[in-house]
């Protein structure tokens, strides 16, 4: 019979990614507990008949539920083959009282429509509906490109099946810091073990419809001779022999003979001559240029042309925008296609974080445009090292490149969250709401953060600082908010839902708690320190503690020589909570004549530069000195340019190190310290044998200043890897 579906799921339910077209009336059919199959043969060898076959619980029988499977050409399906899309990957999927039918433009589509089936399945009934669907984008998926430590085999294994279920048909194996991907080892073959790794993760992508690339990264050290030419070929073949049918090479971040725009057209186009035209059975080519964004690009001196003009017409070329961190709208295609007589093959980077250790971004996925759904080949998310914190994100990447126009970020990221940790989906949305921006960076990208209660925090913040007044309704919202946080991090950190998930934030989770009791201590002090009760100092008390708390996390978890520590909460709440923290501190010091500490949060030292990619990075502080967060990038920095740090107070130095990731940088360079600001002495720097280190003979010097100018009188390009202090 027909059961009419309750009007909660017409609400909740949502399929995922967004279809392009979904009709489902009131009515529905119990769900089949066996199915019995009517498809061709050939069928069954397909990941579309593998999925199907977990869907019934009593598997297929003879007298089972009848479905009518195929793609399109198949005599089984003949009778619908006119409701399928045209568009590659789509497909027909209708539920009827006596049937079930999935039609597939091609294999993928028909993977597809099971993939939805699955979905409409987890109602508990089956609504009688049509899903006529198809991808806007042809290729969505991932990018592992990012610096840091490479997924492990276990979450990839993880990721593939997500994909899978979120319909991305991409995945480009290109983690920067594997040796085999990359100078030095690009040459050689993968040692045993990693060589079965890939080898099971090409069947898992395989299985979960998911074209599985992989990416070589020669470019530092290629010579453009036949020697290198061959081994890549040898490369590529021996990942063939692993069942690799999808290749990908990155030309980005290096400098160079490798950047030389013929050579890399040269090679890529043998490749696709020799070996991809040849075996038959292998994608298109994907290429990274160097220039992979318009701020770099320098398009009167012909890189991106020459590759428009000379790469065979086949072969993708990617993109990361107007910057390597941008979101990409029609303006920037309207930019870069011309230029590559193609549709460029969009790199997103994001949610990548290697430039913001410290920080998740775990919001929604914004800023994209809805209308360019024609200009691109691609859209591939470059994600955080944070697998399972990254597929809150990539669950909205999936949502968006299937269906830009439907596309709603605010209810993709809490379907994104709900599908990550069904259980615990209010808890995490707690957390990911102040755990979304990246904090000052190099590249100046931000995500907005507590979106919901920046007002209340604003004007309560506002009422307090400006006249002592109380904003009674922002001070009960916000107050709320501390509780909530609270509840969520105790119940994230015990739970056993997405055990991994929570191994990867969990020192997020911990500084998050902190957060929410700092807050409320914070709120006490407020309140106290207008009534001028006495209670004031142990409440004050409490919150250094936190404090305290609060800068040990950051000083232990997650250290690594670029953003190292665990930032929560930090562009609108924490902030907020030491403002009023302070502000309560100083106004109850005033009333009662005590000397209460009001500092909050230190930062002693302030960054100015006049080289522009140095102008932005975040000054750090850690122990007992500081640091310039380092840039991956390679730096122009013009002659006399320089970067100087002050002091907010003379201070004596013990070390000074700095390293430009290039040897001789001492000739080119110099470094003075001033202890007044005005006369400055020239510090001798020496180079640390056998490295691009440079240590400066500083201990015991008083500084208020130091300053480090390009004095070789040429543009010097160099990396910016360290620049770090330490005072006695
Ligand atoms: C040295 C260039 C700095 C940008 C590096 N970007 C990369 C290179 C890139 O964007 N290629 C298209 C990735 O490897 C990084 O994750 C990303 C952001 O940090």
């Amino acid at each position: 019979g027909t059961l009419s579906l309750g009007s909660v799921y017409a609400q909740e339910f949502h399929l995922q990614p967004t279809p392009q077209e979904y009709q489902a009336g009131q009515d529905s059919v119990m769900v089949p507990v066996q199915y019995s199959l009517q498809a061709e043969t050939a069928f069954r060898e397909t990941p579309a008949f593998h999925l199907l076959n977990t869907l019934f619980p009593k598997g297929e029988g003879k007298d089972g539920f009848p479905v009518y499977v195929g793609v399109k050409g198949d005599k089984s399906v003949k009778k619908y083959v006119r409701r399928v899309p045209k568009q590659a990957e789509g497909y027909y999927l209708g539920i009827e009282k006596d049937r079930i039918v999935i039609v597939g433009a091609d294999e993928r589509g028909a993977y597809y429509g099971v993939q939805t089936l699955a979905q409409l399945m987890t109602l508990g009934k089956l609504p009688l509906a049509e899903v006529t669907d198809y991808p806007d984008v042809p290729y969505r998926g991932v990018v592992e490109g990012f610096y840091g430590t490479p997924w492990s085999h276990e979450a990839r294994l993880r990721q593939l099946e997500f994909y899978g279920r979120n319909k991305m048909n991409v995945y480009l194996y290109g983690p920067k810091d594997d040796p085999y991907h990359s100078t030095p080892n690009w040459r050689k073959p993968y040692p045993a073990k990693e060589a079965s790794q890939l080898k099971e993760l090409v069947d898992k992508a395989n299985e979960n419809g998911v074209i599985f690339y992989w990416a070589i990264h020669p470019g530092q050290d290629i010579k453009w001779n036949e020697e290198d030419r061959d081994l890549l070929l040898k490369k590529f073949e021996s990942m063939y022999q692993l069942g690799v049918r999808a290749f990908a090479v990155f030309f980005d971040d290096i400098s160079g003979e490798g950047t030389k725009a013929e050579k890399q057209a040269e090679l890529l186009n043998y490749l696709d001559d020799h070996f991809v035209k040849v075996k038959g059975d292998v994608e298109p080519l994907v290429m990274c240029p160097t220039e992979y964004n318009k701020s770099w690009s320098d398009v009167k001196g012909g890189y991106l042309t020459t590759l428009g003009d000379k790469l065979n017409k086949g072969i993708q070329i990617m993109w990361t925008g107007n910057r390597v961190i941008a979101c990409i709208d029609k303006e920037s295609m309207d930019f870069i296609n011309p230029l590559l007589k193609r549709k460029a093959y969009i790199w997103w980077n994001f949610p990548v974080s290697d430039y913001v250790r410290d920080h998740l971004l775990m919001g929604p996925v914004y800023g994209n445009g809805l209308d360019i759904k024609d200009d691109m080949s691609a859209f591939v998310s470059n994600p955080m090292e944070r697998a399972e914190a990254s597929k809150i994100a990539l669950y909205s990447v999936a949502d968006y490149a299937w269906n830009l126009e439907k596309y709603d970020s605010n209810a993709s990221w809490k379907r994104a969250i709900r599908d990550l940790m069904p259980n615990h989906a209010a808890y995490l949305e707690t957390f990911a709401a102040h755990n979304s921006d990246l904090g000052e960076n190099g590249h100046g990208f931000r995500r907005d953060e507590s979106v919901a209660l920046q007002p209340a925090l604003k004007s309560l913040l506002a009422a307090y600082e400006k006249n002592g007044e109380m904003d009674e309704a922002a001070y009960k919202q916000v107050a709320e908010e501390c509780d909530k946080i609270i509840v969520a991090a105790d119940r994230l950190l015990a739970s056993k839902e997405s055990r991994e998930l929570i191994e990867e934030i969990k020192p997020w989770l911990m500084q998050f708690k902190l957060i929410g009791e700092y807050g409320r201590e914070v709120l006490k002090m407020v309140r106290l320190q207008k009534q001028g009760g006495q209670e004031f100092v142990a409440v004050h008390d409490h919150a250094q503690a936190l404090q305290t708390l609060m800068y040990e996390v950051d000083a232990t978890y997650n250290q690594n020589p670029y953003q190292p520590g665990v930032k929560s909460g930090s562009k609108y709440l924490l902030p907020t909570f030491n403002s009023l923290f302070e502000t309560s501190t100083q106004r109850y010091n005033k009333a009662a004549g005590t000397t209460l500490d009001s500092r909050a949060v230190y930062m002693p030292y302030t960054l100015s530069s006049n080289v522009k990619q140095l102008a932005l990075l975040p000054m750090r502080q850690k122990g007992k000195g500081g640091n310039v967060s380092p840039s991956n990038e390679v730096i122009i920095w013009q002659a006399g340019g320089e970067v100087a740090v002050a002091m907010d107070y003379v201070r004596t130095l013990e070390s000074l190190l700095v390293d430009l990731g290039t040897q001789g940088a001492e000739k080119n360079f110099r470094l003075e310290i001033s202890a007044d600001g005005v006369n400055w002495k020239t510090v001798d720097l020496r180079p640390v044998p056998g490295r691009t280190l440079l240590s400066a003979e500083v201990s015991g010097m008083k500084v208020l200043k130091i300053r480090f100018t390009n004095v070789s009188g040429s543009e010097q390009k160099v990396y910016f890897k360290q620049f770090r202090f330490v005072e006695q």
